[in-house]
């Protein structure tokens, strides 16, 4: 899209907008172009702008949800969750807060000029940077980042098929254009319309639940299906960054964004997403950033520890069985844990309270290592003596796991970092290789704040990736 015709879009917006009953939009701010820097759309402020002050305002009923749609009222069957709530095995579970806002987008989106929401519409998305829109080879260079299993494109694709689509053919009258596009095409459309959902709504309390004056932060966190979801114009033409300057409050009859500290003139209005890693950032936003890294996770899923404890110290995969068998039996087995750092809440002005800090391994992980290892010693108490040997063998184990998990992505920190210094990399490898090696650097944290114990004797060789001489003392 040339510049005139996305400014003249966000200028219809703005105006659209503004006509909405109970709206208001500061003159201290506006709608700007930044796809010079991969940002689409955002706000920034045309003059310095003090603490708490309104920056716009959103009637409630300008968001598009179940409760301002007029498609719940033609469809009331599918939505009325009391009426599929009977105790029927037959009946259909009801929808949940995310497809059912899937389906009021997809009946909005097909209503084209009709909509009320159009010039909403005309600056939504129509592509994405999401994984779920990736090639196989690009999704190969996330190399072993365990988000490329939450992508979820195949589970996301059943419940169109197997829920939306039935809903739309058979009300064919309701839904306009539907007969003449094919199954794919329209599945094509509720991924469109997913993918907005996911990188643009906002989780908004329904009033009777809402606790007295209390405000909810907003991006969307819930996709159980318990809380209302809608897409909020405006406010999700704000970009975020992980240290922010505006939050929006939630009211009863609207949404305002206010500033939370001094925002010069220049400067970009920032919401916050949350406290995302980047994998995860990239997973629902399709984007990567440095202050996001802090929040970098690794997972490492425990069949990786029980691999370090039967090649590293022999101890028979049969007894593993048993003792994994005996803490499922007692609902205390866990088969995934999360390697992160210690980030601290952030300030209530939107700015860090300090460094991302590593401060240990899981605690989670390092007790179920601990019951582990004391089953092992009871079924063979020459392997595992004393206290002081267990401590060892749990620790070289720790050491095992952590390197394994490094061995798993073939590309070391040092090529990566190459890699990023060249300028021939696609956005989406870009941001792969970002994901990647926020992962390997986190991983390198643990590793070194493992070995700096004697028993376990370490090095990360940055040339030829990453290596480990584990001594096996005792
Ligand atoms: C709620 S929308 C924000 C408005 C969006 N820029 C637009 O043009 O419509 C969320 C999307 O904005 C982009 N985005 C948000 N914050 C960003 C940032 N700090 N850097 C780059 N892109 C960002 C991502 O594409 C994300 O999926």
């Amino acid at each position: 899209m040339d510049s005139s015709n996305f400014n003249g879009a966000s200028e219809k917006f703005l105006q659209w907008f503004q006509s909405l009953p109970g709206a208001t939009f500061s003159d201290a701010i506006k709608i700007v172009d930044l796809r010079d820097r991969n940002a689409g759309r955002g706000i920034i402020a045309t003059q310095d702008i003090a603490p708490e002050t309104t920056l716009f305002t959103i009637p409630r009923k300008g968001i598009i949800n179940i409760e301002t749609s007029e498609l719940p009222k033609k469809l009331p069957d599918v939505f009325d969750l009391d009426s599929q709530m009977v105790d029927d095995e037959d009946a259909v579970p009801p929808m949940d807060s995310w497809s059912s806002l899937i389906l009021v987008m997809i009946y909005e989106y097909l209503q084209g000029d009709s909509s009320s929401w159009k010039p909403y519409f005309d600056v939504l998305p129509s592509a994405f940077d999401t994984p779920m829109f990736w090639s196989e080879e690009e999704l190969g260079q996330l190399q072993s980042s365990h988000m490329r299993s939450k992508i979820g494109k195949a589970s996301a694709e059943e419940m169109f098929r197997g829920r939306l689509l039935p809903i739309i053919r058979s009300n064919a009258g309701i839904f306009p254009s539907s007969e003449s596009r094919s199954d794919e095409e329209l599945v094509e459309v509720a991924h469109k319309m997913g993918s907005t959902i996911m990188a643009y709504a906002f989780d908004l309390e329904k009033d009777e639940d809402a606790d007295e004056g209390e405000e909810t932060d907003g991006w969307v966190e819930d996709r159980d299906g318990k809380s209302l979801m809608g897409m909020v114009p405006m406010a999700d033409i704000l970009n975020a960054d992980a240290e922010f300057n505006a939050h929006v409050n939630h009211e009863e009859e609207s949404l305002t964004v206010t500033s939370l500290r001094p925002i010069k003139a220049g400067e970009e209005i920032f919401n916050y997403y949350g406290p995302h890693p980047n994998s995860e950032l990239l997973r629902r936003y399709g984007y990567v950033t440095e202050r996001h890294s802090r929040y970098d996770v690794v997972e490492i899923p425990w069949d990786v520890v029980e691999s370090a404890m039967t090649t590293q110290f022999g101890i028979p995969r049969s007894t593993l069985d048993k003792l994994r068998n005996e803490l499922e039996e007692e609902e205390e087995f866990e088969d995934t844990f999360v390697l992160e750092r210690e980030t601290g809440e952030v300030n209530s002005d939107g700015t860090f309270s300090g460094p991302a800090r590593f401060e240990g391994m899981p605690e989670d992980l390092q007790q179920q290592l601990k019951a582990f290892l004391k089953g092992v010693k009871k079924s063979q108490p020459d392997a595992i003596p004393d206290k002081r040997k267990r401590d060892e063998i749990q620790k070289a184990v720790q050491a095992k796991t952590l390197q394994s998990l490094v061995s798993r992505y073939p590309t070391s920190i040092f090529e990566d970092e190459l890699l990023l210094k060249r300028n021939d990399l696609s956005r989406r490898g870009r941001m792969a290789v970002e994901v990647r090696l926020g992962e390997k650097k986190l991983l390198r944290e643990a590793i070194t704040a493992l070995s700096s114990d004697d028993d376990v004797e370490m090095t990360l060789d940055e040339e030829s990736g990453p290596s480990k001489r584990a001594k096996r003392s005792g």
